[in-house]
This record gives structure tokens, C-alpha cells and sequence, in this order.
């Protein structure tokens, strides 16, 4: 598949608090001016995302929750003010509302990663749901105080545009500002993958042509098949703007929810709380289908590798064998070697020592094998090695290495030094017509042959067919 790099782009960091401060201080005007243009044209304010924007933000870096930060971004909602409006004092009062349900998510949000230990997953979203309908309650009670000396609505249809208001756009746009990722390269995307969007989009036109309020809910089944088929940060994307065109399609009656008269507040209220309840649960599906994964990733991981020791597991092994490139001419030592005495260790200094020696003694394995070969656990104090080698001598030569490494290795245990040993059965061959692993489970029988020999031999020994011990000596004098 055919993709194009792209540069990475980081906004915030840590170290920089200037920068941090300047991009704050703009995205807080930006979106600011998103929504009074918003508010200018409609008597009920349509969206206000700068809210869910700014707590998204703070919510994903955990470190830029600092008073000053926080003052930043009321200052600029207070210039903003100060340049484009005459509300004087009550501006104070409706920006600290603001800032009311940034801080209350950024700061519950926060909590859960604490608690979460080390690996907290992107986001929670049943939590992120009642999240946003505290910090909304809490703000729009604020706000409705702040707005009556501005607004000509009285108090509870105040309240009940600010909370409703709040409320939806959090739902929308929190998950996604907290998953945002831009994509490191550019992937060619076939047909068959855009066909989640294309039932969205015809979903969406379903419900403005049939109307009414059950309309509203025609988009959940594909931003379910969405959740299914996209990673997270598409989905919480796609979501934002279903539910955002929703509100908006609505409120300009072409999505006609059959009332008469114009569209009053009690009805965009009950809209925005219905798609904001819509809309969470793709992105419930989204990051249930993100944790299957990831814990899906997790088990067979497990499988594959040995606890203990980090070594390939019996099945692991088998996988990676199955992974390797097939030469016909390829020759392939396997070696099955077997800690000499271990019941002793086990016996004399316990089990939590023998353990100790079977993981000391797997990365030794591993050291000497390196990249020429696979090291796997078959069980107890049994282990394989399979390498690619370029005849029996060098396959023999590989086993006495690890041999002799294992006999001059001084282990250390609670200060007291342990010495072992291992006996080796070697079986070698060229994969000829043979798969890998039936090549593998051939050799194997043979190895398993020769290690016996190999204990019966008087142990810490390497035994093998086709190499005679006359001739390794021989090699070994002249070498
Ligand atoms: N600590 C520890 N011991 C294990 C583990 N798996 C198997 N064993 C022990 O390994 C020992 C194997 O003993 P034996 O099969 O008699 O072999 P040995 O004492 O090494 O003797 P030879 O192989 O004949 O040289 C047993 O005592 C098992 O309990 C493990 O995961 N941890």
C-alpha cells in the first residue's frame, strides 16, 4: 500500500510556556469569535464550542492545568469583550462561567487519570457524558445569573439554552479535541472503506427528507458501523459533525420536527439533549472496540511469550516459525537444551531462586543466539533454540558456545554465587521439500534424541548426529 509522510506538529509542550501561553491566548480568541458570529445571527446561540474546546485541551494535557494558564484564557474572553461588546461587568460573570465548565471537566477529567495509573486509555466516554452534564448545570446556572442583564430572555429559558447548549456541544466536541490525531502519513483509501460514511451522509439526508423527531436518530446506526470500521479520533470526528449539522439542519427548520410556529427554546433544548444522547453512544462503541483491541493485542502477546523468562512460549515459537521466508537450501540447526540438576536449585535454595536461574539463564541464551536464531521455553527447565545456520559444524558450534557460556556464568542469589550447567541435543538439516515446521518438528524428534544422550553422557555436554566428536576436536586443535 502505497502512503506519503507527512511532518509531525506539536502545539503544546511542556517546556515551552511561552508558546503554550500564545497558542492558548489565540485558540481561546478564535473560537471565541466562532461563537459570538454564531450568537450575532441567531437570537439562541447555536454553538458555543469554545468551551469543549478549551476543557478538551485542558483535559489532554494534564500539565497545562496551572492557574496562569487558566488566566490566559479568561483574559482573552475578556478582551474579546472589551473590544466587540458593551456588557461591562456582566461580562465578568458570563466568561467566569466559562471558565465554570472548562475547569470542572479538565479537572474530573484529570482525576480519572490519576487514577488510572501509568497506561489510561484516550478517553472515557459514559464519563465524558456526565462530565459535560455537571460542568453544564454548574455553568449554565452562572451564565443565566450573568446573561439576564444582557439578554432579554428571562431566567429559565436562560438557563435552559445555556445548560442545553453547553451540554450538546461538550458531548460532541470533547472526545474529539481529546483524540485528535493527525495522521503520520497519507494512506490510499479504497471504495469499500468509505462506505460507512456514504450510509451516514444518505442517513442524514433520510431525516430531512421524512422530518419529524425520530428523524434525528436515522444517523446513529452508521456512526455505529463507523465506531466499528474507523479508529477512535475518525469517529468522535464524524459524530461531532452529524450531531453539529443535526442542530444546525433543525434550527433552520430543514430538518422539520413538525411544530408549528417557529422553532421555540423548549424545542431546540430537547433537540440538543436528544442528539447529544445519540451521539455519545458511537463513541461508547468506538473506544469498547479500541479496548477489545488493545486487550485482543495484549493475550496474544501473552501467548506468545513466556512469562517468566520473555522467551518465545510452545505456540509462540510456532508462530514465528511460520513467519519465516521458506529457502529449500536454508540449513537449520535446532537445538533442545536441558538445565543440568535444576531440581537441586529449586530444592537448596527454593523456588523463587530457581525461577531466578531459569530467567538468568534464558538471556544468556538469548545473548549468545542473538539475531541467527529463535530461543523459546517448551516447558520446566527445557529450552529450544532454532537457527539459521550455514552447516552442522556451525549449528554445533552455536550450542557449545552457549554450552560453555552457561558452565562459566556465576550466578548471584541473595549474595550467594550458583553455578549450572546445560546438556544439548542437537538435530540439523536443510528444509528441502519440507515446510518450516514440519522441517522444525523433524529435527526436534532428533535433537530430543541427542540431548538424552547428552544427559546419559554425564551432563554439560552437547551431543549431535551428524558431527563427530572426533572431528570438533579435531577443528578445535587446529583452530
Ligand atoms: N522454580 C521453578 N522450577 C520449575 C519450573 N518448572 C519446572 N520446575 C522444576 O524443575 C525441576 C525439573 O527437575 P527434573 O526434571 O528432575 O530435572 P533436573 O533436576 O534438572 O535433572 P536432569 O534434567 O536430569 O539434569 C522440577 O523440580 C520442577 O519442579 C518453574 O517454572 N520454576
Amino acid at each position: 500500500m502505497r502512503s506519503i509522510s507527512i511532518p509531525r506538529l506539536t502545539v503544546f509542550s511542556e517546556a515551552h510556556i511561552l508558546r503554550n501561553a500564545l497558542f492558548l491566548f489565540a485558540i481561546t480568541t478564535l473560537f471565541y469569535a466562532v461563537g459570538a458570529m454564531l450568537r450575532l445571527v441567531q437570537e439562541l446561540s447555536l454553538f458555543w464550542p469554545l468551551n469543549a474546546v478549551m476543557a478538551g485541551i485542558f483535559a489532554r494535557y494534564v500539565w497545562l492545568n496551572r492557574l496562569h494558564y487558566y488566566a490566559i484564557c479568561y483574559g482573552a474572553m475578556l478582551l474579546f469583550d472589551v473590544v466587540t461588546t458593551q456588557w461591562g461587568m456582566a461580562s465578568l460573570i458570563i466568561n467566569a462561567s466559562n471558565m465554570v465548565f472548562i475547569v470542572i471537566v479538565a479537572q474530573l477529567v484529570m482525576r480519572d487519570k490519576h487514577q488510572a495509573g501509568s497506561e489510561p486509555g484516550p478517553i472515557n466516554a459514559l464519563r465524558l457524558f456526565y462530565y459535560c452534564l455537571i460542568a453544564a448545570v454548574f455553568c449554565a446556572l452562572l451564565g443565566a445569573i450573568g446573561s439576564e442583564g444582557i439578554d432579554r430572555q428571562s431566567f429559565m429559558p436562560s438557563l435552559a439554552d445555556w445548560f442545553s447548549e453547553q451540554f450538546s456541544t461538550g458531548v460532541l466536541i470533547l472526545p474529539c479535541v481529546m483524540t485528535l490525531t493527525l495522521p503520520h502519513e497519507i494512506t490510499r483509501i479504497h471504495g469499500k472503506q468509505l462506505l460507512p460514511v456514504l450510509f451516514l451522509v444518505l442517513s442524514v439526508l433520510a431525516a430531512i427528507a421524512v422530518g419529524g423527531a425520530g428523524s434525528l436518530a436515522f444517523p446513529l446506526s452508521a456512526l455505529i458501523w463507523c465506531a466499528i470500521r474507523y479508529p477512535l479520533p475518525v469517529t468522535c470526528a464524524l459524530t461531532l459533525i452529524t450531531g453539529a449539522a443535526e442542530i444546525i439542519l433543525v434550527a433552520n427548520s430543514v430538518i422539520n420536527l413538525a411544530v408549528s410556529g417557529p422553532l421555540q427554546t423548549a424545542q431546540l433544548f430537547s433537540t440538543r439533549l436528544g442528539i447529544a444522547t445519540l451521539a455519545i453512544s458511537p463513541v461508547i462503541v468506538s473506544t469498547s472496540v479500541a479496548a477489545i483491541n488493545n486487550l485482543m493485542r495484549q493475550v496474544s502477546l501473552r501467548a506468545d511469550f513466556d512469562f517468566l523468562t520473555r522467551v518465545y512460549s510452545r505456540s509462540g515459537l510456532y508462530e514465528a516459525l511460520k513467519k519465516q521466508p521458506v529457502n529449500a537450501s536454508q540449513h537449520m540447526t535446532v537445538m533442545l537444551l536441558d538445565i543440568d540438576f535444576f531440581k537441586s536449585v529449586n530444592d537448596n535454595h527454593g523456588h523463587e531462586c530457581g525461577d531466578y536461574v531459569l530467567t538468568a539463564f534464558a538471556r544468556q541464551v538469548r545473548e549468545v543466539v542473538g539475531e541467527q536464531g529463535l530461543v523459546a521455553r517448551m516447558g520446566g527447565e527445557e529450552f529450544v533454540v532454532a537457527a539459521k545456520t550455514l552447516d552442522p559444524l556451525d549449528g554445533y558450534q552455536l550450542a557449545e558456545n552457549i554450552r560453555r557460556r552457561v558452565e562459566s556464568t556465576v550466578f548471584h542469589w541473595r549474595q550467594q554465587p550458583l553455578r549450572t550447567t546445560v546438556s544439548i541435543g542437537i538435530g540439523s538439516g536443510t528444509l528441502d521439500t519440507r515446510d518450516t515446521i514440519d522441517a522444525f518438528n523433524e529435527l526436534l524428534v532428533e535433537a530430543d534424541e541427542y540431548l538424552y544422550r547428552a544427559k546419559k553422557a554425564g551432563r554439560n555436554k552437547t551431543c549431535a548426529k551428524s558431527v563427530a566428536e572426533t572431528d570438533i576436536r579435531h577443528e578445535e586443535a587446529s583452530a
